[in-house]
Formats: C-alpha cells, sequence, structure tokens
C-alpha cells in the first residue's frame, strides 16, 4: 500500500516475511506499544532531559529502525521521479502511497510536501495501518474456529457472492453484509487497544454532568463502551448476527463504522480515523479471502482455540495457529506464495 511491496527483504523461501520484514513490524510494534505508556515529562516537560522511564531511548531505536526501510525507499523514489520530470519523460504513474504524497502539487504546480514531510506521514501512516485489520481477521478466525456454523454462514455468504473460480475483490464489499457483521463484532469485542489515541481537551466541557477542565489528557475507553453490558446484551459473546439487526434489515449494507457510538471503531468528529474508507476495504478484503482460501480448524489435538488476552494488550495471548486446507483450484493461488 504504502510502498507497493508485499514486505521489506527478500521473505523466506516459503513466501513467508524475512528478517529485514520481521525486524521492521517488531519496531512499528514498540512505537504502538509505548502510545499510551505514563511518562512523567508528559506532565513536567523540563523533565524530558532525564528521559526517566527511558522511553525516549527504546522509542528512538525502535524508530530508527523503521527508518532504515522507509528512508532508502524514499529518498530513491523523489530522486527517480524528479530524474523523470527533467527529462520530460511521460508523467509517471501513481503506483502507491507514497507517489501520491510525492506528486501532490499547490494550483501552481509547486510540491506540497518536503521530503521530512513525506517521510513523516509514510511512518504516520504506516504505523494506523499496522495493527488493526490484522488483529482484527486473527481475533475473527480464532471466535468462528470455535463456533463453527458462524464459520460455515461466512464461508457460504463467499461462495453464494463471489463463488470459487475467482478470489474476493473489493468490488464484492458491499455484498459481503456477513462478514461486515464478524468484523464489527471483533471491533467491538476485541479492538487492538483498550483506549483511543489520547486526545487533549481545547475547552472546558461538562459531559453526562462530569466536568472535564479545558487540558484534560482524555482517553475514551474502547472495551468500556464495547463490552458494555447495559448496551450490548451477552456483551463478552461473538456474536455477529447483533450487527444484522431484524430481517427487513438484511438490504441495508453495513459499514464497519459505528455512526451511534455503541462501540468505537473508527470514532468520530475531526480527529476520528482518516483511513475509515481504506481499512474497512482492508479488512473486509482480508478476512474474506482467507475464509474463502481455506477452510479453517484447530490445531490437531486440540479442540479449541485459547481465546485469552495477553496481560499488557488486548491481541490474543499467542498469536493464532490453525489449520488451513486450501479450499480452492491451485492456480488461484498462485503470485501469493
Ligand atoms: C480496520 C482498520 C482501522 C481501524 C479500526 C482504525 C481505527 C482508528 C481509530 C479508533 C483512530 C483514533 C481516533 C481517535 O482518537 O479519535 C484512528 C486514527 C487514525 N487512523 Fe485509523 N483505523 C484503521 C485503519 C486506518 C488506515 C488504513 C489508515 C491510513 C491509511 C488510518 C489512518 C489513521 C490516522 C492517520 C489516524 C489519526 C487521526 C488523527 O489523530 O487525526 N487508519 N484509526
Amino acid at each position: 500500500m504504502m510502498f507497493n511491496r508485499r514486505y521489506f527483504g527478500e521473505g523466506k523461501e516459503d513466501g513467508g516475511p524475512g528478517f529485514e520484514e520481521e525486524e521492521h513490524v517488531e519496531s512499528l510494534f514498540v512505537v504502538l506499544q509505548h502510545l499510551y505508556s505514563f511518562t512523567l515529562s508528559d506532565y513536567v516537560p523540563w523533565m524530558r532531559v532525564f528521559d526517566l522511564e527511558g522511553h525516549e531511548k527504546i522509542i528512538s531505536a525502535a524508530m530508527k529502525t523503521a527508518n532504515k526501510y522507509h528512508d532508502s525507499i524514499i529518498d530513491e523514489r523523489v530522486h527517480q521521479r524528479r530524474r523523470h520530470h527533467d527529462n520530460k519523460k511521460e508523467a509517471h504513474k501513481d503506483q502507491d502511497l507514497l507517489d501520491v504524497l510525492i506528486s501532490a502539487k499547490d494550483e501552481n504546480g509547486v510540491p506540497l510536501l518536503s521530503i521530512d514531510e513525506i517521510k513523516s506521514q509514510c511512518m504516520d501512516l504506516t504505523l494506523a495501518t499496522v495493527d488493526n485489520p490484522s488483529n482484527a481477521a486473527e481475533w475473527a478466525i480464532a471466535e468462528m474456529i470455535n463456533q463453527p456454523e458462524i464459520l460455515q454462514k461466512a464461508t457460504e455468504e463467499i461462495d453464494r457472492v463471489v463463488g470459487k473460480e475467482r478470489l474476493v475483490q473489493e468490488s464484492d464489499v458491499p455484498q459481503l453484509n456477513y462478514i461486515k457483521a464478524c468484523l464489527r463484532e471483533v471491533l467491538r469485542l476485541h479492538p487492538v487497544a483498550p483506549f483511543n489515541l489520547p486526545h487533549v481537551s481545547t475547552r472546558d466541557a461538562t459531559i453526562a454532568g462530569y466536568f472535564i477542565p479545558k487540558g484534560s489528557h482524555v482517553l475514551l475507553s474502547r472495551i468500556g463502551l464495547g463490552r458494555n453490558p447495559n448496551v450490548w446484551k451477552d456483551s463478552l459473546k461473538f456474536i455477529p448476527e447483533r450487527h444484522i439487526g431484524s430481517v427487513d434489515d438484511h438490504h441495508h449494507q453495513l459499514e464497519l463504522a459505528e455512526t451511534e457510538l455503541r462501540f468505537l471503531s473508527f470514532s468520530r468528529g475531526r480527529r476520528s480515523c482518516m483511513g475509515m474508507a481504506l481499512g474497512s476495504e482492508m479488512s473486509v478484503v482480508l478476512l474474506a479471502r482467507l475464509l474463502q482460501g481455506f477452510e479453517w480448524s484447530a490445531p490437531s489435538g486440540e479442540e479449541k482455540i485459547d481465546l485469552s488476552e495477553s496481560k499488557y494488550d488486548l491481541l490474543m495471548a499467542k498469536p493464532l495457529r490453525a489449520r488451513a486446507k486450501p479450499r480452492l483450484a491451485a492456480e488461484l493461488y498462485q503470485g501469493y506464495d
């Protein structure tokens, strides 16, 4: 998406990510895991130089690692496009988000972003994208393996809408209501983080009788809303049907965004997720292709998937291990190994 490549480095012989990609993703997760950490210097700024909790050191090292992979590609692409421009070659076609950022110009044809700004945007977008769709697909498959009737219903929907002769495409998304219901249920029950991104209130406000003074740090609890038993019956159970509503509602196209704020998927307002449309498509196509492509079950010798959460965040305590048996013709997997 960002750099028009599946991953950094050559990858493993079996098609999986190699050392470089693992190092890259690990460094992004180190940054994300520190998003909500308490740091004294957030409240007493002059103490920053002491880096008492050691967070600045950890984050700087992680950013250095991630940037090592991004920077060379960005520098090379910017130069390549300038050379293209100087040689008055045909306009370069935008292939990925990096191309879009480089080609953004004002009405006088002057580039809108400097190289440093492009690098920051690439990092921001990479951090914002790396965890949500993969976390949602992982939890969805884990929950579905433990409730095979849900897995079957989802697979039947894909077979009915798409069939087995071609892979799921973005154009199928509007018809995949049950898959979207499963994803809404994951976003409600297993959000990637317990809170939304930290915000600061810009003016005094009173909400539901609570006074929130200007300058307060505001953290909205995603699980406080999504798992609230006053809002959701059997709130800890994975029940995709709750998002489909009445029989008449079946023609209504579901969305992953929750406009009523009964749970937080992309949030609302000025600082809500700017990748709502893209994130929705990515998540639906990812989950739908995994379900279309494979018959999923617990690993041999295990009856159920262990659905425990990690002690430190809301990811699965142990990464999902499951049996995946291909269910499509071999040629449809070509190019994906
Ligand atoms: C299923 C996928 C995704 C989900 C559930 C999701 C959810 C969220 C949530 C809950 C926020 C915090 C909003 C707040 O604090 O009020 C957020 C922020 C953000 N998201 Fe996403 N997101 C997803 C995918 C993406 C993608 C694909 C992109 C980029 C292309 C993206 C870009 C961003 C950015 C830049 C912000 C920060 C916005 C700001 O602070 O102004 N997200 N996202």
